[in-house]
Parts: C-alpha cells; structure tokens; sequence
C-alpha cells in the first residue's frame, strides 16, 4: 500500500510513538473492561482494591488517548507541510513538456485536493493501526477466557470479512471513477474562470456550458460519491452487526453443546461489545484511507512523487554571476508534439542553427511555424528529442541543462509576472530598477516597495513591460523575447526595436526576437525564417555578423517584400 510507505518514509518516530501511545490506550481501556467484569463477579470486599485500580488504569487510558491525538494531529499536519513543499519541488523539476501534457488542471488539482486527500488518509493511519491492535488485545482477552468460544468467534470473523470486502472492493472503484470524473470537474472550473468573459457575453454558451457541461460532470461525480459511500455504510453496517450475530451464535448455539459459565458469558459479550467501538472506528477510515490511496495513486501517475527524500531542495548558493559564453550551436534538433491521432501531430526540426554572442537574432515565420516551440529548445525548457545542442563545443547534458538554462532570459508570449522581485539581491533591485521603471515609461505606474511591486494589475503592454524590467535586472548572457511587441503601442514599439534591442547587443548581449513586425527586420544581424517546422532561410543582414547558411536553405527576400 503506497500510502503505508509513504508515512513510514515521512514520519517513522511519530507514527511510532503514536502507535505505542494509542496501544497502551487501548490496553488500558480493555483492561477496564477486565476490571468491570472482575468487579462484577467478585465479593464487596475486594471492590475497593479493584475501584482504586479502576482510577489508575482510567487515567492511564486518558493520558495516553490525549497524547496519541495530539501526536496524530501534529503528524497529519506535518504529512499536508511536506507533501505540499515536495509536491511544489517535484513540480519544478518536472519537465516542462510533461507538465504541458498533463495540463494545469490535474498539477492544480494535486497540489490542491490530491494532497489534503491524501494527507488525511495518511494521518489517520496510525490510528487505524492502534484499533488493530486494540482489537487484537482484546481478542487476545478472549482467547484466555475461552479458546472453544474464540475459534467460533474467528470463524464468524472470516466470513464477516468475506462478505465485508467484496462491497468494499467494489466501494474503491467506485471511487477511483469518482477521482478520475474530479479530474474533468476541475477542468470546466478552469474554464470558467479564465472563459468568463466569454460566457458572460454569450447566454446560449453561458447555458450550455452550465447545463450540458458542468452540471452532468458534477451530477456524475456526486453519482458516485454517494455510491460508493452507500456501500461502504452497507459493508460497514453489516460488518457491525456481524458481532452480535456471533454472540447469538455463542449464546442461543454454542452454548448448547459447550456450556460456558456466566462469568465467560459476560466476558464475552463485555468484550465484544466493546470491540464495536475500534471495529467502527476501523470501518469508517476505510473510505477515508481508500480516498487517500487513489489520490497517491493519481499523483504518481502524474509523475510527481510524493516520498519526501531533501534531494529537490534548490542549490544553497546558486551561482551569483550568470556564465558567459562564445556560441551556441543546435545541431539537427528535433521535437515532436505526439497526440493520440498521429495526423495532428507537429515536428520541428531537424535545425541546424548557431547563435553567436552579441548577436541581434530575429525569429520569423507564420502562425504554427514551430517558433516557440524552437525557442523552448534553445533555452532549454524543452529536450531535444533528437539531435543536440552544444555551449562553446561542448554538448549539453541532462546533467548540466539546469545551469545551461541559466544562460538566459526570457519572455514568452504566456509570460507571467512576479509581483515580487525574486531571485534578486537588494543591491540589484534597489539601484537600477528606479532607472528601468523611468525607461520602460512605468514609473509614474509602478513603484518597488520593499523589493515587491506596488502593482501588476495594468495593461497587457504595460505587464510585458513589467517583464521585460525583470529580465533586465538578471542581466543575463541571451535574452529571448517571443513576440515581445506585439501588445506595444507604435511609438514604444519603436523604442524597442531600435533603441532597447540595440542597447542589448551593444552591451555584448545576445538577443533572439520572435516578430510578425517585418518593418523592423533591416535592424537585426540575422533573421531566421521558420516554415513547417523547418529552417527555411537564415540570412546575415548585417556585417560583423557571420552565422551558417542552413543547408539548402534560401536567402530570405528582402525586406520590403511580402
Ligand atoms: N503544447 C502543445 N501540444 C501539442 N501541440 C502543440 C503544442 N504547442 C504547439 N503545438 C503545435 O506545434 C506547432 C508549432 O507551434 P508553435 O507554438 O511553436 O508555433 P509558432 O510558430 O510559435 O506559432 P505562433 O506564431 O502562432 O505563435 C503548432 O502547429 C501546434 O499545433
């Protein structure tokens, strides 16, 4: 069971000293039961021994029930810490092309759901195990009271669980279906908070995506929830009543051809009796520790590992001083996007293309040519699947594509806005992002406060600009924009093509542009045209600038031309 390995894995100690708190909890309450039914046969004189006993063993039991629940809080609150900081660190060292394919609806509904889920199954397996051995104490209680008695009794066990799992096993498919259906639910949600202003526009859209989309998914999910939950409450109820249709048995049958004596009767029915209480105990964690199960389950079919081993911790000193380098060159890279109907699925590649420092690199070609699809594997956020892509002459490896992604910065066109300046020491930020703000026209918006930005909340143009002051401030050997002017108005669209981008170059900085703006092509060193997924022109517009000409790839035609 995946969840007992993980909570051994994470909090050993804990659950150990849980365990042996809620065992001597137990002891102690089936000691008074011992102590009741000793009381009850027994003569007055002896009472007053057995009632002082009774206090001190009462105590016992308080004690150590209070310390076992505390101890399970803190382990459960601890197992929903840890799973929460390895499940963020496993995410960020996942690939991003398998985050991608996975979608952010199931990563969200890990993190979110999947964790408490699996958390509270995880905390309340110590206390499953205590009422085991709860259980067993007291049937060992039993045995000395009769061995003929217990046989009986265990063989009514056997077919009580028989007859318990086969509901219940179906029980946990039903919700594993339910857990799959969870997965859909969060992917309309996701839909209708970023589509809101679609559907708030359109009522007929609005209605059907309510009534024929989120409505019978939701039904389905509560379908089989409530199912699953019924025959869990049958196979509990019945595992239940399975005791007393064994003290009917022993009482109104075994009693007939093996006569007990009253003081064994009693014992019995005492104890078992009281086994009702852990059994039902037992028997209500069952669908909580089955939920947990199928989230762990659904979390490592992600690929993302909830054992709790420290080797994801990020590096204590990352390298201050971003490594410089001479050139890049990517040789025959491939990448295939696979889909189920292989007819819709896109390859880029093979590419050969060199990338030189201090160059102005401009990346063109129509909507589907591969562009950011090729600018993930230049920056490393993508594996080539085939080919490879060397620094200075030097392959890069998996082992070394971390700090070879340290080489640059980037804005994609999905780009994302810290509002605090992270990674980032003071002295960075507290000297030149002033001056960035005054160049980038956004000091009359935004003001850094405390090294967090008094506001994200502007305009798409303005949040790209936002973005771009990041990458300033990380100063970093090649800068990547990706359709970065596009939501720019003319006049600073202008800036950036002539003033900010050459600056870069002049500082010794390379620079790849992804851009439909044609007008501004005469400025950069090279414009690299992509058709298909193939390199279809890589021409050298400036001098000084001395990149290969792709294999059999034609020169682009000029500038003024369509
Ligand atoms: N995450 C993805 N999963 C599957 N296929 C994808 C994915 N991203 C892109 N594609 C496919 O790869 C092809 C190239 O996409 P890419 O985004 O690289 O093109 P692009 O040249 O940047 O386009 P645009 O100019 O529209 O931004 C597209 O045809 C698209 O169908």
């Amino acid at each position: 069971m995946r969840l007992v390995k993980l909570l051994l894995r994470q909090s050993f100690g804990l659950v150990v000293l849980s365990v042996l708190c809620g065992l001597l909890s137990g002891a102690a309450f089936a000691a008074l039961v011992a102590l009741l039914n000793e009381a009850l046969a027994s003569d007055e004189g002896r009472l007053g021994d057995l009632g002082v006993k009774f206090v001190a063993v009462a105590a016992l039991a308080l004690v150590t029930r209070v310390a076992s629940q505390v101890l399970l809080t803190w382990v459960r609150h601890r197992a929903l810490l840890e799973m929460r900081h390895h499940l963020a660190s496993r995410i960020l060292a996942a690939p991003l092309r398998s985050l991608e394919e996975q979608g952010p609806h199931l990563v969200l509904g890990a993190l979110m759901e999947g964790v408490v889920t699996a958390g509270t199954g995880l905390s309340i397996l110590p206390f499953f195990f205590t009422n085991v051995i709860v259980i067993l104490a007291s049937l060992s209680y039993l045995a000395w009271l009769s061995l003929g008695a217990l046989g009986v009794m265990l063989a009514c066990i056997v077919v009580g669980l028989v007859t318990y799992w086969i509901p219940t096993i179906h029980a946990m498919r039903l919700l594993e279906q339910g857990r799959n259906v969870q997965d859909t639910v969060f992917k309309q949600f996701q839909s209708l908070v970023s589509g809101i202003k679609e559907l708030k526009l359109h009522r007929r859209r609005r209605g059907a995506f309510l009534d024929e989309h989120l409505v019978p998914t939701i039904e389905k999910m509560q379908r089989l929830g409530v199912k699953s939950q019924n025959f869990f409450t049958g196979s509990s109820a019945w595992g239940l009543l399975f005791f007393f249709v064994f003290l009917g048995v022993l009482v109104f049958v075994y009693q007939r051809w093996v006569p007990l004596d009253r003081a064994t009767l009693t014992g019995y029915a005492l104890a078992t009796l009281y086994i009702q209480q852990p059994l039902g105990a037992i028997m209500d964690m069952i669908p909580v520790i089955g939920q947990g199960e199928v989230a762990v389950q659904k979390i490592e079919k992600l690929g993302l590992s909830l054992s709790t081993e420290r080797n994801l911790a990020p590096r204590a000193e990352p390298p201050e001083a971003p490594r410089a380098f001479e050139v890049i060159e990517l040789s025959k890279v491939t990448h295939t996007y696979h889909r189920e109907n292989e007819e819709g699925g896109f390859t880029l590649g093979p590419i050969d293309l060199t990338l030189r420092r201090g160059e102005l690199v401009f990346v063109v070609g129509g909507n589907g040519s591969g562009k950011t699809t090729l600018a993930k594997l230049i920056t490393g956020l993508y594996t080539p699947e085939g080919g490879e892509i060397q620094l200075d002459g030097r392959p890069v490896s998996d082992a070394d594509r971390e700090d070879y992604r340290e080489l640059f910065s980037a804005i994609f066109s999905d780009f994302h806005v810290f509002d605090v300046l992270l990674g980032l020491s003071p002295a960075q930020r507290e000297t030149r992002v002033k001056h960035y703000l005054a160049r980038l026209l956004l000091d009359k918006k935004v003001a850094v406060v405390g090294g967090a930005l008094s506001t994200t909340a502007l305009s798409q143009g303005q949040r790209k600009r936002l973005a771009l002051l990041a990458t300033y401030l990380e100063d970093r050997p090649i800068y990547l924009f990706d359709e970065w002017a596009a939501d720019q108005d003319p006049q600073f669209k202008d800036v950036f093509y002539r003033e900010l981008l050459p600056e870069l170059r002049s500082q010794g900085k390379t620079v790849v542009a992804i851009t439909h703006d044609d007008r501004y092509f005469d400025l950069a060193d090279r414009v690299v045209k992509l058709e298909d997924g193939r390199l279809a022109a890589d021409a050298t517009l400036r001098a000084g600038s001395t990149p290969k000409a792709a294999a059999g790839a034609p020169v682009l035609p000029p500038m003024d031309q369509p």
